[in-house]
């Protein structure tokens, strides 16, 4: 049996995209992302994504990393997601409610000549309760924590955006110790649900250069729900503005924090490379 999939990116943030309405999906999805998310035994990608009926929304999003373990939302995951539906003709209208585990999240695609050249996500409000991140430990918000690290100490600011994140602001992000801080905070006994962690260079006020090693992932090229912890640390800790642009290694994401409503929204790329069929 044959497994239809189309392979997308968010920055260089890969997954595959997986059409439950069409396709038949076998019962252990946890495996089949360990299976397919292999970038040597098999197709290769930094996450599976399922497309499904939502009894809440226009269509119900489900992510897994390639640990098998399935989080509660994906920045550039849905992003990507948002233009599959489009194109493929699942949904006409450019502005679409997705039911998450984070919630419902609402991308707008971004329309010019009838083509894609991208997508806004209204990511909804961070959560800064310790117990919604979470956390053990006492006091919210988290700002410059300290985490002890292979006899280090060093100071993260977290948040959730549905998912965990753990931000640390570094003067060099190019020489932070993304493989080796990054996997023992993310299984810091701090974070009883694992976290992903950020590391941010401060360039100005308004850019942020990131670094990530993603939860269940390792590190990517890129984390759009991170991006937007990133941008809410930033102004917590006082370092940056409510709107900042987050440098990634393959291009940028334009992040706010709106005062307004308290929503983070996201605007970024969402780009598909090729289909495929998968032998289960
Ligand atoms: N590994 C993440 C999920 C994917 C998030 C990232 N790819 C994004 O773009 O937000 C986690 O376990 O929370």
């Amino acid at each position: 049996m044959w497994l239809r999939f189309v392979k997308m990116h968010g920055l260089g943030n890969d997954f595959i995209v997986v059409n439950a309405l069409e396709e038949k999906l076998p019962a252990d999805l946890n495996e089949l992302a360990r299976r397919v998310c292999h970038r040597r035994f098999g197709i290769g990608a930094d996450g599976l994504i399922i497309v499904l009926p939502s009894t809440q929304a226009d269509l119900r999003m489900r992510i897994f990393n390639p640990d098998g373990s399935e989080p509660e939302m994906c920045g550039n995951g849905i992003r990507c997601f948002a233009r599959y539906v489009y194109e493929t003709g699942l949904v006409r209208e450019p502005e679409i409610r997705v039911e998450t585990l984070a919630g419902i999240i609402k991308p707008r695609l971004i329309l010019q000549e009838g083509g894609v050249t991208g997508v806004r996500v209204d990511m909804g409000e961070p959560r800064l309760e310790r117990e919604k991140i979470p956390m053990t430990g006492s006091g919210s918000p988290v700002v410059d924590e300290p985490v002890v690290v292979d006899g280090g100490i060093w100071r993260g600011t977290c948040v959730s955006m549905g998912n965990p994140h753990c931000v640390f602001f570094v003067e060099n992000v190019a020489e932070a110790p993304v493989t080796t801080v990054g996997p023992a905070v993310e299984n810091h006994p701090l974070f009883p649900q694992r976290t992903n962690v950020e590391f941010i260079e401060v360039l100005n006020r308004s850019e942020l250069k990131m670094r990530v090693w993603e939860r269940g992932a390792g590190e990517t090229m890129a984390c759009g729900t991170g991006a937007c912890a990133a941008a809410v640390a930033g102004v917590l800790t006082g370092r940056s503005n409510r709107k900042v642009t987050v440098h990634l290694v393959a291009g940028d994401l334009e992040i706010e924090w709106s005062p307004e409503n308290n929503h983070v929204y996201m605007t970024g790329p969402a780009v598909t490379v090729f289909q495929g069929d998968y032998p289960l």
